[in-house]
């Protein structure tokens, strides 16, 4: 028996990310929660005839919604509009991250905790010190999810390659994408040399890095004011949930290649030979995991061994960035004692 729980599920991410969970055979029980709609939502994704049962809950009945769950999602919050950073979302966002966190620390104490809510870069710390503050920091269960920027390195690799040749689908054992999730701190990684030397000048290959770096700009200002990537962040918020139920149902992966997760580094194997490696010791950063039971145990780090040195420059320009945005985080939670 497998509870999810999707807080924020009435939103632009929540509502498809909620039908797709509602199709996953890993999912038995599916509790949607929201300041609004989520009992209509809920009711509406009910009448579908997979195994899981679903629930909506109103704004007052977050324990309930959270009692007994497996895995907690968070795509609540506000999302960006032209000329906005996601650092501007900070405000509101890192707040409601917090009480959410703290909620799921009471009632779901040994729940994953996936925090979709943005910017990544700072909400992760903030869900982080949250729990350390209270006690019940457990490292491989905090997971920032940073799986849209890998399905737009894979689908914009192709259209860069010309898809003809280079199928979409080959492209997912071809490049990740490791730092964090926004602008700069997003670094995609070629893994495969010869298909990076298909991007054929460095104009190409820089125009790739960049599309994928600002990607999210892309549909925020083709929205015009209607926020940010919705349907596509539903498709890559299921892909790394799926990937969480799975783990929890001891079954392996079905794709190439691990997936990455914005996690803090310290709590996992391999954190610190990481941080060694990258000559660092930024304690937040998005890498490849290994998961079991649906915990991350461990952080991939033989990526760093080919790195190319357009790579190693974009990974310097990304830690410079990213530990403004962590420290941002963890004063945040820290200013709240
Ligand atoms: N990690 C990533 O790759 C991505 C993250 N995002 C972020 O996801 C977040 C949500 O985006 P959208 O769904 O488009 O926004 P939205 O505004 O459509 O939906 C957000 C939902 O959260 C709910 N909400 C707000 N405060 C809440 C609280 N305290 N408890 C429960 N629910 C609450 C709202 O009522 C709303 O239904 C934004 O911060 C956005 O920037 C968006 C795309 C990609
Ligand atoms: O751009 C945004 O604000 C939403 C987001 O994180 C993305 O689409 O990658």
């Amino acid at each position: 028996m497998t509870k999810v729980t999707v807080l924020g599920a009435a939103g632009g991410i929540g509502q498809p990310l909620s039908l797709l969970l509602k199709m996953s055979p890993y999912v038995s029980t599916l509790a949607l929660y929201d300041l609004r709609l989520a009992p209509g939502v809920a009711r509406d994704l009910s009448h579908i005839n997979t195994n899981s049962k679903c629930r909506g809950y109103g704004k007052d009945e977050l324990a309930d919604a959270l009692k007994g769950a497996n895995v907690v999602v968070i795509p609540a919050g506000v999302p960006r509009k032209p000329g906005m950073t996601r650092d501007d979302l900070f405000k509101i966002n890192a707040g409601i991250v917090a009480n959410l966190v703290s909620a799921t620390a009471k009632y779901a104490p040994s729940a994953r905790i996936l925090v979709i809510s943005n910017p990544v870069n700072s909400t992760v710390p903030v869900a982080c010190e949250t729990l350390k503050n209270l006690g019940q920091f457990k490292p491989g269960k905090v997971m920032g999810v940073t799986t849209l920027d890998v399905v737009r390195a894979h689908t914009f690799l192709s259209d860069a390659l010309g898809a003809d040749h280079y199928g979409r689908e080959a492209m997912k054992s071809h490049v990740t994408v490791i730092g964090g999730h926004s602008g700069t701190t997003i670094v995609p990684i070629v893994t495969n040399a010869k298909v990076r030397s298909k991007l054929v000048n460095k104009r190409q290959y820089d125009a790739y890095i960049h599309r994928v770096q600002f990607g999210g700009d892309e549909v925020v200002e083709a929205k015009q004011g209607a926020g940010s990537a919705t349907l596509s962040m539903a498709l890559a918020g299921f892909q790394f949930t799926n990937e969480v139920l799975r783990s929890i149902h001891l079954e392996k992966r079905a794709e190439p290649g691990p997936l990455p997760a914005f996690i803090y580094l310290p709590g996992v194997e391999g954190g610190k030979e990481l941080q060694s490696k990258l000559g660092t010791n930024i304690e937040y950063f998005a890498a490849p995991v290994q998961m079991l039971r649906g915990d991350v145990v461990r952080v991939d780090v033989d990526w760093v061994d080919g790195l190319s040195d357009e790579e190693k420059k974009a990974i310097k320009i990304c830690l410079e960035e990213l530990d403004k945005n962590v420290q941002k985080g963890k004063r945040f939670v820290q200013s709240k004692l």
